[in-house]
């Protein structure tokens, strides 16, 4: 077969009346006069590090239909979003835009927060959060105007804290308003078990609880490989009296001290949120909620539980079972976080 190739030069492109049609009229035929519906937006507010990683997780796991990018500094952005619109050939989804207003994340079934102020080193998570509750006031009315009906997840730190404020200021119902939380530090403790142990991360259950960062709290006693709990083979495991000295395996400041910051394993991680909601997979993770009624607290306090996610956001709550001691340790931390 052979194929012929004919050259229509500019000047032959003229209507009747001689005006020029564009290549695109002269190709495609438009159909229908409806715009698109999204049904699986996700937009990320804030294209730093993180919220990069998390948008380039989210289109190789071909999640979303549209992916709508926000942020302040509009060089950054448009950069950003430029990089990656190049990428569309190797990618199933054509839709990135960008903007510094709230319109473009409109009818979002998911708004990730990125945005803010990040620690520098030494500095703790906690010390970032009246920076970041600035930003938020006005961030969340832009969100809550365009896309009223969206699930939050929240990533900027201090995450628990940053998750409350979110809430109070969107008047979202709880189960739409969720922090990423524990989901990136139980990861990396499965990670460095896994390491220890010579397994796959995937096969080393355990779980982090109660705030993210410095204070969060190991469930030792749940710790196990295929339903082997590592406590029946060393009472001692992830105490002070252990020689292994497992209790060392959740730690991200050696990660800031060296390149600054963190940003792929949250990225990976937000990305494993977005999936069980926008596939409706009713996946249990540790993230975070409000937890009054919960552990014997009364407080409105926003901290890491098992939740299982979906369509709706946060369906479900699972009632850990935890030691007395791992009980006790979590209460601490909460009157900790109560002070703030
Ligand atoms: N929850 C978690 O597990 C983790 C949380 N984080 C947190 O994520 C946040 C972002 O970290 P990075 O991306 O490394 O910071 P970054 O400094 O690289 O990026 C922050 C971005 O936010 C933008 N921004 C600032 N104010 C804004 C506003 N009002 N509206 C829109 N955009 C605004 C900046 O222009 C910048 O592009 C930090 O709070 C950091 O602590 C980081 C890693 C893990
Ligand atoms: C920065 C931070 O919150 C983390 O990597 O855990």
């Amino acid at each position: 077969m052979s194929w012929t190739v004919s050259v229509v030069r500019a000047s032959q492109r003229l209507s009747p009346a001689g005006l020029f049609t564009p290549v695109k009229s002269e190709l495609v035929e438009r159909f229908t006069s409806e715009e698109p519906a999204h049904h699986s937006k996700v937009s990320i507010i804030g294209t730093g590090s993180v919220g990069m990683a998390c948008a380039t997780s989210i289109l190789l796991k071909g999640l979303s239909d549209e992916l709508a990018l926000v942020d302040l500094d509009e060089g950054k952005l448009k950069g950003e979003t430029m990089d990656l619109q190049h990428g569309s050939p190797f990618m199933k989804m054509p839709n990135i835009v960008c903007s510094k207003d709230y319109l473009v994340a409109a009818n979002s079934s998911l708004v990730i927060i990125t945005e803010g102020a990040r620690q520098e080193k030494g500095e703790t998570r906690l010390n970032l959060v009246q920076r970041n509750v600035a930003i938020f006031k006005l961030m969340i009315s832009g969100i809550v105007q365009y896309s009223p009906l969206c699930k939050l997840i929240i990533v900027s730190n201090p995450v628990d804290n940053l998750t409350y404020v979110a809430w109070k200021l969107s008047a979202f119902s709880k189960n739409r308003v969720i922090g990423s939380g524990c989901n990136l530090d139980t990861a990396r403790f499965c990670f460095l078990i896994g390491q220890k142990l010579g397994i796959h991360s995937e096969n080393c259950h355990g779980w982090i609880l109660g705030e993210h960062g410095d204070s969060s709290v190991p469930v030792w006693s749940g710790v196990n490989i295929a339903g082997v709990p590592l406590k029946n083979l060393n009472s001692d495991t992830g105490t002070d009296k252990d020689p292994e000295q497992w209790k060392n395996v959740h730690n991200a400041y050696e990660i800031i001290k060296m390149k600054g910051y963190t940003s792929w394993a949250i990225g990976l991680s937000v990305a494993d949120l977005t999936e069980s909601i926008l596939k409706n997979l009713r996946r249990t993770h540790p993230v975070s909620t409000i937890i009054r009624g919960l552990c014997g607290i009364d407080e409105e306090v926003f901290l890491n539980i098992p939740c299982v996610l979906g369509e709706d956001g946060i369906t479900n709550l699972i009632k850990i079972k935890l030691t007395p001691e791992e009980e006790a340790h979590l209460k601490e931390k909460i009157q900790k976080e109560l002070k703030l």
